[in-house]
């Protein structure tokens, strides 16, 4: 059969070497029996003079292990300085403004303690009825609103805002603005919220943080969060949602092209905020395809699990009254 054949053959080439390699060091054509003390070639010296065999793997292993810790560390340089890299400000984006002296996101601590000041996130796809529901929990609970979309579009249209171009574009693509410009603008927001009538600091932020990136900056130099109210909800209600919506909205994104991308980059970049709040116990989820009210019953539910009640009680009026 072949295969012995094969075998047969391959046995007979190899074995000799394989015999050859086994027994003997760095001499492989060493065939006559040496005498004591006689040198074993032509450039060795005698063999009571001890050289470490060539091959040895002694010699080896601390070579790898060099290697191998010079390559442990060098991976953990790296690892920092990503991670470093993530929190600082990423320096001007190609083709816009600068944007990296905006100072809100260089703070190395939050300007404000989770016990001064209370923020709650309030994220969701597109159209997942984030708004309707927040108008509802300000009347109730007194906190002060703050949507970074309208934060954004109000930059947008303020006149001279070396921003506005910018916006713009990242609005229209569904994409999201450099944190820097988010951040500083709500940091502007907040104090300003708080300078009036809202002392106490309650805070709803609305469609952020929508990049991992954001989430780290805002708690790094603003406060750190409460919790994540999280509207869950199907693609095929928030499509319906948001082009009735754009009906009468005039927003620039309230069309098919621009959904399409703003679904996108929720479940590629803003969804992986939601998991990261969840792995730390920080998301409150409620089911957002039932009625406006049906959602609210639950949002006030699971507000009420947490430990935030409502500041107004509600009259309720009886028929004889
Ligand atoms: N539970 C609901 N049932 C039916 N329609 C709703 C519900 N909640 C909100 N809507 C409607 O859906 C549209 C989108 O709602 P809303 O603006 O609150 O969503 P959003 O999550 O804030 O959207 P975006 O992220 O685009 O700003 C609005 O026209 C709103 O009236
Ligand atoms: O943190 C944010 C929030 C929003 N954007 C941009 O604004 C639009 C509209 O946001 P809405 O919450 O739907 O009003 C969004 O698609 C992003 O382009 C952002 O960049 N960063």
């Amino acid at each position: 059969m072949r295969p012995t054949t094969t075998n047969t053959t391959l046995r007979a080439l190899y074995k000799p070497q394989l015999l050859r390699r086994t027994f003997t060091t760095s001499r492989p054509h060493a065939s006559r029996l040496r005498q004591p003390g006689e040198p074993t070639g032509p450039n060795e010296p005698p063999s009571h003079i001890s050289t470490p065999p060539s091959k040895s793997p002694l010699k080896v292993w601390p070579i790898v292990g060099i290697f191998a810790l010079g390559s442990f560390l060098f991976k953990k340089i790296v690892d920092q300085r990503l991670e470093e890299a993530a929190y600082k400000p990423q320096g001007p984006v190609v083709g816009m403004p600068a944007i990296g002296n905006l100072g809100a996101t260089t703070r190395t601590s939050p300007l404000w303690s989770p016990d001064a000041v209370t923020v709650i996130f309030v994220l969701g796809g597109p159209g997942a009825g984030k708004g309707t529901q927040c108008q509802k929990l300000v009347a109730d609970y007194g906190f002060k609103h703050l949507s970074a979309g309208d934060l954004l579009r109000e930059e947008q249209d303020r006149p001279g805002s070396e921003f506005g171009e910018m916006i713009k574009t990242y609005i229209k693509e569904g994409t999201i603005v450099p944190m820097e410009v988010t951040v500083q603008l709500l940091e502007n927001a907040m104090k300003a919220s708080m300078a009036g009538d809202n002392k106490k600091g309650l805070f709803l932020i609305d469609g952020f943080p929508r990049k991992l990136d954001q989430a780290h900056a805002f708690e790094r130099t603003v406060v750190p969060s409460k919790f994540t109210l999280f509207f869950d909800c199907s693609e095929a209600v928030m499509e319906k949602r948001l082009l009735q919506r754009g009906e009468t909205s005039g927003r620039a994104d309230d069309n098919m092209e621009s959904i399409k991308k703003r679904f996108r980059v929720f479940v590629e970049t803003s969804m992986p905020v939601v998991n990261d709040f969840e792995s730390q116990d920080k998301v409150v989820k409620v089911s957002a395809e039932r009625s406006p009210d049906e959602v609210y019953a639950d949002v006030v539910k699971m507000f009420k699990e947490r430990g935030v009640e409502p500041i107004k009680l509600k009259l309720v009026q009886t028929q004889n009254a």
